[in-house]
């Protein structure tokens, strides 16, 4: 008879670099993928330069989870977190906790290594509330009808625009991207490789030039040769064939200010014999939708949460991010899973800084940590939750201040994960 391992707790510890290939088959086993050498190799090099804990029973990984170490921009700033990525349980042992146990490690690791914040993209919804995460930013998927000149209500901004070597984009664009990070919370840092692989899929690892059929991979930037950058475009392009027409695929605009925004959106709209330009995801905010002179021409054909974000040491991720009005309240706050964070505590905020410290006063506003870590970058208002019954106000007008403490600008916005 075999032994039932199934049922017993899973031995929790790191992934040695020896056990790379056996985590990532793991990983493709729970995620129902084959994929090309290539696109192996690219993930093997991630998941090695991640956190990584496994969840073994005798011996044998049933569970897989890596954090990469990233930093996050919020608002007024940046800090370390704790990005989850290639989370797996084998099929023969899911629902016993094995997710659960992981991610209990996580906290421990993410304590242990000075990060404040957690981060995912989630597969499904359903998945990581119960662990106190929450969807902090919002993405919109942007179609462009371009079967005519795209209208837009102000004049373009004039510098040339010209396609440069995508493997010198790196370097030509990082100014313009970092300087973006302190207007939208919810961005992260890059270094050279991930705009190398993530961005320009610069070999091919994410599809390179037949990714779902658009073809290599295009860097417009604004502005002369020897100027900084105003904005760019990176994107890609496919040819009409019998059962489609001719479409652009944007990556990532940026721009440094809306008649910077025009030119660069009124490029990609007249790019000859293609007539939609498709962009992945754009802020609700976006400055599209305010320049299009006719918004029948600009639609939104999906909207879906992008960041997932979880407060680990609440103290440490109020306490670093600005404020855009004075606030003085006692929350009431839960979190099952990190008690540290919990209890009742005074926020004292102004635009120069905040203060949480534990307080026996009564209450003004009690909620859990999964409704703080939705409104901390400013891209969900804590009175929609409280509007829900996920916020409690024990004193009227406590919801309103706090989330006028919390506003920012410009909506958070996280783009990277195409
Ligand atoms: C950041 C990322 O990488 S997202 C990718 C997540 N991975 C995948 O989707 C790959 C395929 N799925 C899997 O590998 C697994 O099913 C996982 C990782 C999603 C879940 O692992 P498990 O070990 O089964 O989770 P665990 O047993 O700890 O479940 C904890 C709770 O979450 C619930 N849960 C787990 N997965 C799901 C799901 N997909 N949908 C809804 N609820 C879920 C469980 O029912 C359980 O609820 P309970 O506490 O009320 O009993």
């Amino acid at each position: 008879m075999t032994h039932d391992d199934t049922r017993t707790a899973p031995h929790l510890g790191d992934i040695p670099e020896e056990d790379l290939d056996q985590a990532l088959d793991l990983v493709y086993l729970a995620f129902h993928l084959t994929l090309p050498d290539k696109t192996r190799t690219y993930h093997r090099q991630l998941l090695r330069d991640c956190t990584r804990i496994g969840a073994r029973h005798g011996g044998r990984l049933t569970g897989v989870a890596g954090a990469h170490r990233l930093t996050l921009s919020v608002p007024g700033g940046q800090l370390p977190c704790a990005a989850l990525d290639f989370v797996s349980v084998a099929p023969t042992h899911r629902r016993r906790g094995v997710l659960t146990s992981m991610i209990d490690e996580l906290w421990r690791r993410c304590a242990a290594d000075g990060q404040p914040l957690a981060c995912l993209w989630a597969s499904e919804s359903a998945i990581y509330g119960r662990f106190g995460f929450a969807a902090a930013t919002e993405a919109f998927r942007v179609e462009i009808d371009s079967s005519r000149p795209l209208a837009l209500r102000i004049a373009a901004d004039r510098r040339p625009l010209r396609l440069i070597d995508p493997a010198a984009a790196p370097a030509l664009l990082a100014a313009r991207y970092d300087a973006s990070l302190a207007d939208r919370a919810g961005r992260f840092t890059r270094d050279e490789t991930w705009w190398r692989t993530q961005v320009l899929d610069l070999d091919g690892a994410l599809g390179g030039d037949d990714r779902d059929g658009f073809g290599a991979v295009r860097v417009v930037v604004l502005g002369a040769d020897g100027e900084a950058p105003g904005g760019y475009a990176v994107y890609r392009t496919r040819s009409a064939n019998d059962s489609r027409p001719g479409a652009v695929a944007v990556t990532e605009l940026e721009a440094e200010s809306a008649p910077a925004a025009a030119a660069l959106w009124s490029y990609l709209a007249a790019i000859d014999l293609t007539s939609a330009v498709r962009i992945h995801a754009r802020p609700a905010d976006d400055l599209l939708f305010s320049l299009a002179a006719d918004r029948d021409q600009v639609r939104v054909t999906g909207q879906e949460p992008a960041l997932w974000l979880r407060l680990v040491d609440v103290r440490a991720a109020l306490t670093a991010r600005s404020w855009a009005a004075p606030v003085d309240l006692v929350l009431d706050l839960s979190d099952r899973a990190l008690p540290a964070n919990a209890g009742r505590f005074r926020l004292t905020a102004t635009p120069a800084g905040a203060t949480w410290t534990p307080t026996t006063d009564d209450p003004d506003l009690a909620l859990d940590v999964r409704e703080l870590s939705a409104c901390y970058l400013g891209g969900t208002p804590l009175r929609r939750l409280a509007h829900a019954g996920l916020v409690t106000e024990h004193t009227p007008g406590a919801v309103r201040r706090l989330d006028a403490a919390l506003e920012t600008e410009w909506l958070p916005f996280t783009a990277d994960n195409d």
